[in-house]
């Protein structure tokens, strides 16, 4: 496997805040990596940083060798980036399937050769359907989003990332806010995307499901990488235990 997400010394203050301070870890082609840690870990903001949404103060950022600490996001998801939102906000009163089509549109605008075949709403339908199968929701995709349950929602904005082609599909808190069957489903559903050859990188709190489907994890605590490896070694070490309060990581690893 080679290296296809490089992140080093990515340090960034909000003012007295230290939301990250020198965190570097790797992602491999194929890898389905998950990035856990307790609330204010820093999580969202390495995400964050990796797409281009915030500036760090310093960070060096490399996707399959190339330096991309220094473009602006449309070219890093030109590059091969999707981020999905812990809060989703699709457009409310179109259908499902004009949300997704919508993105795929927008990738083919980005794409000149593609664009200037023309714009076929016709095809962005068909690839947005198909897209919706992928995330098992194609049933409803000719209903409007307003009064979709979060299960569902949750799944759109994955496809809707999809649409975007990615070769590294970052997700942030894809389950939370589901029940445990949901959750499962949902998680199974992202390792069989994850088969079929997208790379992951997975900020979740639900511990159960990282130990289920993460291939790796990376853990943070106040804005610093305080371990990694396999799941259930890191979910053995007792500084990572302690960084959790409660005792969710105990359940998980017991
Ligand atoms: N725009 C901002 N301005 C000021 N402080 C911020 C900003 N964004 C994040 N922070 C702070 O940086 C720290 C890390 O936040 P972040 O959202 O990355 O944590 P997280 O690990 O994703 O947490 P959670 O699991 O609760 O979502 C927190 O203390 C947060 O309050």
């Amino acid at each position: 496997m080679s290296e296809l997400l490089t992140v080093q010394d990515v340090t960034m203050h909000f003012g007295g805040v230290h939301a990250l301070t020198d965190v570097s870890f790797e992602v491999q082609d194929g890898e389905f990596l998950c990035l856990i840690g307790p609330n204010g870990a820093g999580k969202t903001t390495m995400l964050k940083a990796i797409v281009g949404a915030i500036r760090p103060q310093k960070a060096r950022i490399q996707l399959d060798g190339r330096e991309i600490s220094g473009l602006p996001t449309h070219r890093r998801i030109h590059l091969g980036l999707a981020l999905t939102h812990q809060i989703v906000r699709p457009f409310r009163s179109m259908t499902l399937k004009d949300n997704v089509a919508l993105a795929v549109g927008h990738r083919r605008i980005r794409r000149v050769w593609t664009a200037l075949g023309g714009l076929d709403r016709n095809k962005e339908r068909a690839e947005a359907l198909k897209l919706l199968e992928m995330v098992d929701i194609h049933t409803y995709a000719d209903q409007a989003v307003a009064g979709q349950p979060l299960g569902v929602l949750k799944r759109l904005e994955v496809a809707r990332a999809l649409a975007l082609q990615p070769r590294l599909l970052l997700l942030d808190e894809p389950l939370a806010g589901l029940n445990h069957v949901e959750a499962a489903h949902l998680a199974d559903t992202i390792v069989r995307i994850n088969r079929e050859g997208l790379t992951i990188v997975m900020i979740e709190h639900n511990l159960g499901e990282v130990l289920r489907v993460g291939h790796r994890l990376v853990v943070l605590d106040n804005g610093r990488k305080i371990a990694e490896g396999l799941p259930r070694d890191v979910m053995q070490m007792s500084n990572v235990r302690a960084a959790y309060v409660g005792k969710e990581a105990n359940d998980a690893a017991a």
